[in-house]
Order: C-alpha cells, then sequence, then structure tokens
C-alpha cells in the first residue's frame, strides 16, 4: 500500500495540512511538510486522534490546535484530561490532606479543578505565557501566533523539546521569555497562576526571565553572567580570548582556503542553530572563499569548522585549530567519539534544551520541600543538576543548581520533564517526617476520647505597653503563689511557672509564661507553635491604653485567644480604671459589667491586690471559653518555651509539656535538638520525676540548644529521636537556602482567593498620626466587594513598621500597609526573607484604590519598559532556509537570547514586537551577548533587516507602585 501523503491525509480528513502536521506533532510525530508521506500506522493514528476530536466539543478543539494530548505530560495544575492512574494516585493520599487532595480525586468532568491551589482554573489562566501549553482552550482565548520556543527553534541543530512521542502541546504558544504576547495582545495576564507579583520567570513582558521576584523593592537588575549553566555565559557567552575578534592575519598559519578571513568581523548564518555543517565565527569565511555561507564538503577545506558535517578534510590545515583555538586533528577525533557517545545518549534519553535529561511518564510523583532547589530535584530523578539550569533556560528562567526556587517554576520544569511536581509544606512535611517513624499525631490526638483526657492548667502570656507592669504583675503572681512554704519560694527563672490557686474551694493550677510581651508570643506562633490559651493584657489604669496594648490586643485577637484584662497600678492616686474600660470597649473588649464578655480585674502589682481575683478571672474565663484538657497517659508532646546553653550543664532547655507526660530517662527531639532527659527542674529548682500536660519543666540532655517554639515530642527509642532531629536539621539547612517564602501580596490576592486558599485579605496598617490610620481604615471597611471576600484589619498603629508587624504580617498572611511612614531598620530584610509586602502611600485613596481593586481582583501590576541592549547590523545573510541574518556588533547593554526586540532605521522604528529568536556568538548558541561583541541575531520571521539597521532590546518590568 502506498505510504499517504500529509496534504492527501489532510484532505481526507477535512483539515488542513497545517493542521495535520500540528496534530501529528503533537502526537509525536514529526513530518517535515505537507508532502511527507507517513507511514500507514501514523496515518492510522492521525486518523483516530482526529475522530477522537471530532467526538469532543467544539470548544475544546478549535482549528489548528490539537485537542488531544496523548502522552503528555499534564502540567500541574492543567485540566487533565481523563484520571488516568495519575488521578487515581493521589486518592490514596486523601484523606489526610482534604481540601486539596480532593480535588486531584475529582473525574474528568471536574477536570479543571484539578489544580495545585497557587493555579487558579483554566478560565482564570489567561496569563498567556503559562496557560497555553495546558488548556485545549478556552473558548474565545487567544491563540498567539505560533512561533519558535525555546527548544523549538527552526533553526536549532537540536530540537531541544523534542520529547519523544510527547511534543509539548500547544508548542505554538509562546513560553515564559520566548514569545510572549505583548501587552494587548492577549490578555495581559489576568488571574495570572502567581501568588505573588508577577516574578521574572513570569513576567510575561519580561525578555529575562530570572528568579528574581517581581516585587518592586526586590527588583534586581538583570542577572550576572555566570549564573545559568550549560547554556550560560561558559558557552554563549563572549568569549574574550582569541574568538571574538578578527584573527590577526597570519594566525593559525596560512591558510591558502578557508581559514579565517582576518578582519571579516562578520557573522555568517551558520553561527545561527541548526547548521550542522561548518560553523564559521565571526571573522571568518567558510571554505572556498565563496560569498556567503557554504557546506563544507569533504576535503573541503572547512578551515574554521569544527563539527562533524561540516566536512573538515581531515588533517587539512586551517581545521578548528585556527578559528577556535582548539585543538587539531586529535582533538577533533576525540570529540567525534564524544559526539557519538552524545549521540547515543540523546538517542536514548529525550532531549530539552540540547541535554538529556531522564523524563518522567507525566504521573511519576516527585515531592520537593518547599525552598528546594535543582540540586534536589536533580537528586530525585537522577539528573545531572547543570542540565536541569539548561533545561530551566530553555523555559525561559535562570537559576543555579543550588539557588532555592519557588512551586510555580518546579511545576513548569516538572511539566516540561514529565514530572508531577508536589511542593510540600513544612508542616506536611513535618507530618510525613513523623509519620515515617509511625508518629500520627493528628491521629493520636482525634482517636482521645473524654475516657482518656484530663483537664490541664490554661497556660497564660501576659502582654501589654511598655512599663505597664507585666514583669511586676508575673514576679508578683509568682511570689505570692508559688508552692508556697517551699524555701525560697522560687529561685530560678525558667521561662515559665506554674502557680496553684484556690477557686470555689478547688484547688486550681495555672501556667504563665515567664516572657512578658506579645514578642515571644508571636514569634512562637510563627514556628507554628500555639502554646498560650489566655492572654492577660496589663493596661496601667493611671496611663490608659497605648500603642503596644493595641498591638498585644491585636496580637492575641489575631490568635483567637481569649483576653482577661489586668487594670494595673490601681494604687496610684491618678488611676482611672473606668477609663480603660471604656477605651478598650472600643477595641472590642467589652467588661463583663457593661455587658460584655471579657473579665476585667483591677489590680496593683506593687501592693498585690487582687491578684487572687485576676486568677480566678484567669481560671473562670479558661473554664468558661475553653475545654482544656490533654492525655497525659502517653509519650510528651510539647514545646520549647526557653533554651541556653550552660557550661557546666551543657543544653538546658525549658519546655511545656502539651500532652503526655514527660519522665527522666525519656527519649525526646524538640526541634534539631535530640537526647535522653538527664534531670528535670521545676522553677524552683527541684527536681522532678515526670511532668504532666502544662508543666512546664526545665530539661538536661539535649545534644543542642532548641529554638523557643519547636515542639519536642518523646520517642520510644532515642534512635528514633535521633533521626527526627538529624531530618530537621537536614531540613533547616535547606530551609536556609530558601531566599524567600511568597505570601499574598495585593495583586496575587484575587489569585489566592480563586484558588481556594485564602478568602479574607487581611491588612496591618501603619501610619504617622493616627488620625489618618483610622481614616484609612475606615475606609478600607467600607469597601464593598460583596460575599466571597473580606477584609481585615488585624492591626493597626502609629510609627514605623516594625519587626514584629512583620512578624504577625509572616503569622497571619497579611499585606503591611504604610502611610506616610516607612519600615523601621532592617524591617525590610525581614519582610524581605518573609515575603511580606509592603506597600507605601501617601495619599489616602491610592490606597483605597489599591486595597479595593484587590478585594475585586482588579489590580494588576504596573509595567515599564525598559532597555536592555542594542546591535548595530555589520552585515546581513541571507539564506533562503533561515531568513536574514544579523550579523551584528552589540553597542549597548546585552542582548539577551528570546528578549523582546525593534528594529530601528535611520531613527524611525520599522518593526516593533519582534522577538531575538535565535543569538549565536560562533557557533554556539548564546543566552546572551554583551557590549563590545560580535553575534549573529535572528528575529524569526522578519526579515526586512539592512546593514547599519539598530536592534533595540527591551523588557518590561513591573514597576513600583506610588
Ligand atoms: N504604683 C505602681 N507601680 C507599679 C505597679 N506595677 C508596676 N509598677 C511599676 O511600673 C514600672 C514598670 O513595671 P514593669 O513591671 O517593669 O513593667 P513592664 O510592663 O514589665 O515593662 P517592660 O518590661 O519595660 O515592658 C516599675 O517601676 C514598677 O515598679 C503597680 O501596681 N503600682
Amino acid at each position: 500500500m502506498a505510504k499517504p501523503r500529509v496534504h492527501e491525509l489532510a484532505k481526507e480528513l477535512g483539515i488542513t495540512s497545517k493542521e495535520a502536521i500540528s496534530t501529528l506533532q503533537t502526537l509525536g510525530e514529526f513530518v517535515r511538510g505537507a508532502s511527507s508521506t507517513v507511514e500507514p500506522p501514523v496515518a492510522k493514528k492521525l486518523r483516530s486522534a482526529l475522530a477522537g476530536r471530532a467526538e469532543k466539543p467544539a470548544a475544546a478543539a478549535p482549528a489548528g490546535r490539537p485537542a488531544s494530548k496523548p502522552s503528555t505530560a499534564p502540567r500541574p495544575g492543567a485540566s487533565a484530561p481523563a484520571p488516568g492512574p495519575a488521578a487515581g494516585k493521589p486518592a490514596e493520599k486523601a484523606p489526610e490532606r482534604a481540601p486539596e487532595k480532593a480535588a486531584e480525586q475529582r473525574p474528568a468532568a471536574k477536570a479543571p479543578e484539578q489544580r495545585s491551589p497557587e493555579q487558579p482554573s483554566a478560565p482564570e489562566r489567561s496569563a498567556p505565557e503559562r496557560s497555553a501549553p495546558q488548556r485545549p482552550a478556552s473558548p474565545g482565548a487567544k491563540a498567539p501566533a505560533p512561533g519558535p520556543r525555546p527548544g523549538n527553534n527552526p533553526f536549532a541543530s537540536q530540537q531541544g523539546m523534542g520529547r519523544s512521542g510527547a511534543p509539548r502541546p500547544g508548542s505554538a504558544a509562546p513560553r515564559p521569555g520566548g514569545n510572549a504576547p505583548r501587552p494587548g495582545s492577549a490578555a495581559p495576564r489576568p488571574g495570572a497562576p502567581r501568588p505573588a507579583g508577577p516574578r521574572p520567570g513570569n513576567n510575561p513582558f519580561a525578555a529575562q526571565q530570572g528568579m528574581r521576584s517581581g516585587r518592586p523593592e526586590r527588583q534586581g537588575g538583570p542577572r550576572p553572567q555566570g549564573q545559568g549553566q550549560g547554556q550560560g555565559p561558559g558557552q554563549g557567552g563572549p568569549r574574550p580570548q582569541g574568538q571574538g575578534g578578527p584573527r590577526p592575519q597570519g594566525q593559525g598559519g596560512p591558510r591558502p582556503q578557508g581559514g579565517p578571513r582576518p578582519g571579516g568581523a562578520r557573522p555568517s548564518p551558520n553561527m545561527m542553530p541548526g547548521h550542522t555543517t561548518g560553523v564559521a565565527p565571526i571573522g571568518s569565511r567558510p571554505a572556498g572563499g565563496g560569498a556567503g555561507p557554504r557546506r563544507g564538503g569533504p576535503g573541503g577545506g572547512g578551515g574554521g569548522f569544527s563539527r562533524p558535517g561540516g566536512g573538515p578534510g581531515r588533517g587539512g590545515r586551517g581545521g578548528t585549530q585556527g578559528a577556535f583555538g582548539r585543538g587539531g586533528a586529535r582533538g577533533k577525533q576525540r570529540k567525534s567519539k564524544r559526539a557519538k557517545r552524545q549521540e547515543l545518549e540523546q538517542m536514548k534519553a529525550p532531549s530539552v534544551g540540547g541535554v538529556s535529561v531522564p523524563h518522567g511518564d507525566g504521573t511519576t510523583v516527585v515531592r520537593l520541600r518547599r525552598g528546594a532547589s535543582l540540586t534536589d530535584f536533580a537528586e530525585k530523578i537522577n539528573a545531572n543538576p547543570a542540565s536541569l539550569v539548561t533545561v530551566l533556560i530553555h523555559l525561559g528562567e535562570m537559576a543555579t543548581q543550588t539557588q532555592s526556587l519557588d512551586e510555580e517554576t518546579f511545576q513548569l520544569l516538572g511539566a516540561e520533564l514529565g514530572y508531577r511536581i508536589q511542593v510540600v509544606s513544612p508542616e506536611d512535611e513535618e507530618r510525613e517526617l513523623f509519620e515515617s517513624f509511625d508518629i500520627d499525631l493528628e491521629a493520636e490526638a482525634a482517636a482521645e476520647g473524654d475516657d482518656v483526657l484530663e483537664a490541664r492548667p490554661p497556660v497564660v502570656t501576659v502582654m501589654g505597653h511598655v512599663d505597664h507592669g507585666k514583669t511586676r504583675l508575673l514576679d508578683a503572681i509568682r511570689n505570692t503563689k508559688v508552692i508556697e512554704g517551699e524555701a525560697g519560694g522560687i529561685t530560678q527563672h525558667i521561662g515559665a511557672y506554674q502557680i496553684a490557686t484556690e477557686v470555689d474551694g478547688q484547688e486550681r493550677q495555672i501556667t504563665f509564661i515567664d516572657t512578658p510581651g506579645h514578642e515571644a508570643f508571636t514569634a512562637m506562633r510563627a514556628r507554628g507553635a500555639q502554646v498560650t490559651d489566655i492572654a492577660v493584657l496589663v493596661v496601667a489604669a493611671d496611663d490608659g491604653v497605648m500603642p503596644q496594648t493595641v498591638e498585644a490586643l491585636n496580637h492575641a485577637q489575631a490568635a483567637g485567644v481569649p483576653i482577661v484584662v489586668a487594670v494595673n497600678k490601681i494604687d496610684k492616686p491618678e488611676a482611672n480604671p473606668e477609663k480603660i474600660r471604656g477605651q478598650l470597649t472600643e477595641y472590642g473588649l467589652v467588661p463583663e459589667e457593661y455587658g460584655g464578655d471579657t473579665m476585667f480585674v483591677d489590680v496593683s502589682a506593687r501592693q498585690n491586690l487582687n491578684i487572687d481575683d485576676l486568677l480566678d478571672a484567669i481560671v473562670l474565663t479558661a473554664d468558661g471559653a475553653l475545654e482544656l484538657s490533654a492525655n497525659p497517659n502517653k509519650d510528651a508532646r510539647g514545646v520549647a518555651i526557653e533554651a541556653n546553653l550552660d557550661k557546666g550543664r551543657g543544653a538546658v532547655s525549658t519546655v511545656l509539656v502539651q500532652s503526655g507526660t514527660l519522665h527522666v530517662g525519656d527519649a525526646i527531639v524538640a526541634g534539631a535538638a535530640y537526647g535522653r532527659v538527664r534531670a528535670m527542674f521545676d522553677e524552683n529548682g527541684q527536681s522532678v520525676e515526670e511532668a504532666g500536660p502544662s508543666r512546664p519543666v526545665q530539661v538536661l540532655g539535649l545534644d543542642s540548644v532548641p529554638r523557643a517554639g519547636d515542639t519536642f515530642l518523646s520517642t520510644p527509642e532515642e534512635r528514633t529521636a535521633r533521626q527526627i532531629a538529624e531530618k530537621r536539621q537536614a531540613a533547616d539547612r535547606n530551609a536556609l537556602l530558601a531566599k524567600r517564602r511568597k505570601r499574598i501580596t495585593l495583586e496575587s490576592f484575587d489569585e489566592a482567593v480563586a484558588a481556594g486558599k485564602i478568602d479574607t485579605l487581611n491588612l496591618i496598617i501603619k501610619g504617622d498620626v493616627s488620625g489618618a490610620v483610622e481614616a484609612l481604615e475606615d475606609s478600607l471597611l467600607k469597601i464593598d466587594v460583596g460575599e466571597e471576600v473580606q477584609l481585615r484589619v488585624i492591626h493597626r498603629g502609629v510609627g514605623a513598621i516594625t519587626q514584629n508587624d512583620v512578624n504577625l504580617a509572616t503569622v497571619d498572611n497579611a499585606i503591611i500597609i504604610g502611610f506616610n511612614v516607612r519600615p523601621a531598620e532592617r524591617v525590610t530584610e525581614l519582610a524581605d526573607r518573609e515575603g511580606v509586602e509592603m506597600k507605601f502611600y501617601s495619599v489616602i485613596y491610592n490606597a483605597i484604590d489599591d486595597v479595593e481593586s484587590a478585594l475585586k481582583g482588579m489590580l494588576k501590576p504596573e509595567y515599564e519598559e525598559v532597555a536592555l541592549g542594542t546591535a548595530e547590523i555589520r552585515e546581513v545573510y541571507r539564506s533562503s532556509k533561515w531568513g536574514n541574518i544579523a550579523g551584528a556588533y552589540i553597542t549597548k547593554g546585552t542582548i539577551r537570547r528570546n528578549s523582546k526586540a525593534r528594529l530601528v532605521r535611520d531613527g524611525s522604528v520599522v518593526a516593533d514586537n519582534l522577538s531575538i529568536d535565535s543569538l549565536r556568538r560562533f557557533k554556539d548558541d548564546a543566552t546572551e551577548v554583551r557590549e563590545g561583541y560580535e553575534c549573529g541575531i535572528g528575529l524569526g520571521s522578519f526579515n526586512d533587516i539592512h546593514e547599519g539597521d539598530l536592534i533595540e532590546t527591551w523588557e518590561m518590568r513591573e514597576k513600583p507602585r506610588a
């Protein structure tokens, strides 16, 4: 049977040849053109694919875009074609992670929901750079014109993206950093799947898709050279030594034919990818001296050609040596072998960006820790990290091997390589870590019924404004109450203490955290430790509600901790406790006597007045608002409160047992520290043998010092404790590499809402005067955006933005709004590190506008054009196959592959919206070429280039808002 040709098949199937070709490509079959013949099985494949497509709704497969994506690695978050094994797999894990995982289990009909929480659903994901390859097509979406993308370069000698059998769906779609449409050409980025503002690497306009954040204050300049590997400057960058400029005459020996033409600083089309023939560097001319490029035949004297296929005459003069400064025949031989071996390897493994990387089958799940690097990923898939760097560059992202990458980048990379990436949060990881030791704290807690639970004392933190008497109050409570009768009372400060008081004839215990202030409280919360059950807010009756009173109150409320107000210093003549009650009512703390539910107690810490009443109030609040119970009959679990290194005793840590009972001799792990409890002491310095729930106790025996807020647990075996600690140590090291955790930003708020991650925009407002803060808060709270989203001002205050503000924002995922204020010292760094967004305004309406837009999902980042580099065209090389190639000299800045470009002739813009489709330096593909060097530039299908024209490149960068 005669093999059918593509156009015949197309005709038969009633589609255009182009469609047939692209469908075949999607099916993993490469055909050269419409007149190419295809094998009968391939024809059959096409027929059945199109038959399948015909059955789907028309909207799912518009003309020219293949609907089915067989064997295509589903991009995470993409609308999965069917719940095959990939969809089925996560189901096994579903019960523990209900909200996220449940989505993964849904059947195909719900496929658009199968996305990672960070990725909006398909209709919202119209950000061209990410969504296009994933969606069959969203109705009405404007598909960008097909064009080459990294790895799909028609010039490329190696089709980087050519995964065997699995061409990328929508290969015509732009890649990040590739042919991203200009603003207006498609939706700029509605609902782009980023939680933070557009980051480089995800900026639809950016030419350089680096890993830097798009956060305005962190925007960096272009990535310094040398970060990329493989395709980085090492290969593509300018080579100062002897390769760039014209060779002086006579070097390399006489070259009757084919040697590099001295002085001929002219790039040739051979620089462009795809030329497997001799590659002429700038300054060299192909053999034969003919004008223009020519394929060197065997013995053609292809001086200056290093590649096999260039047909340099073996042993002929003017071989690779002269032009490229490389070895002669021997080197060439070696290289040839190497090339062969590489070819062989490449045949075995699919290649992306010219490197072979083990590919997954689209369902292979790779779990990575938040903040993981390419090296971590490489380890999991048994790949060379340097190859992953190259692949990433081809995807328009730049990263070093050890740089921490965010989830989006891993998803992008995973989708390209056929892996399903799961980035696990520290909490998940902790859970999994425990699970791997058969410890399931949640299940353990859930299984505890009333029969095993016993009441436990409340744990109290004292907070309040400076000098309102927190320390004095804690001392007063301690000195009057701590196990009265014991010699000397409390002898040492261990970070927490327990007292006994009598309420309604019953002895009740209360545990106080001995570090007053909300800073420690929030720092612990930031570490995930919810230690406090009740907050005592100390307010001096002679002073009133002060900024830190409000701050403390906000912190407690944000944590959902009930508050008891201690109105202190009532011994002072100017004390006015009633005023305090009135003031706090404004903050939602309404005294019981006014009909509210907050207990206010007037005390004097100095004179020990009403301390018992305060303790009663604490116990009553605990009884009324909380049900505090724990199972004392199990291995101890709790939190480290304080720790220090004692010269004589080693690591001394105070831990608060939250459930179970800790005994001397138990193996424990606290954070990354572990050991066996050698001895335990209470707050009186008395040695104790065991400590039950809510009991603070000083522990000796850990190998290192845990941090305040680190959780601890005792394990049946010391080995387990050690292994857990070691894993945590490793995790901590990795986390250090995580430069930044992205949190919520105003720009990404609607995406986070759409992804179901949040429904409340938490704000912290800091201003220069209280009137402005109030006015801003009032106006913000009046914004009406319906019921799906809410606005919550979790803290407001006057003065600079402090570390505490950032800590609170970290814990509660809030955005800080600074009105006529700036961050205090080192706060910017902290915010930067924690990924907390701070927005600064001097016009109240701008702030209101931004917040309103964010709530309505309309706030889009603003971009501005930033010039990157200019190249002057020195010569034009015409090729019927590749189009016109500009031999150019870079006069300013840096020219980067894939950056947006315009052509300027005699001062007028001849063509805009071009892109540097190919960039070559000598025979090598270059990622970028710097000022003062020559290169070959291909502008894709744009051919109207003349000598003397200027190619200007630019990128759109996010503009900081005023
Ligand atoms: N008259 C009177 N003075 C008090 C009372 N409580 C505390 N003070 C005094 O107020 C001052 C501040 O008390 P601290 O306990 O240090 O206050 P603090 O809130 O812990 O202060 P910081 O640790 O700086 O935040 C000290 O001089 C105390 O003696 C009280 O009930 N009556």
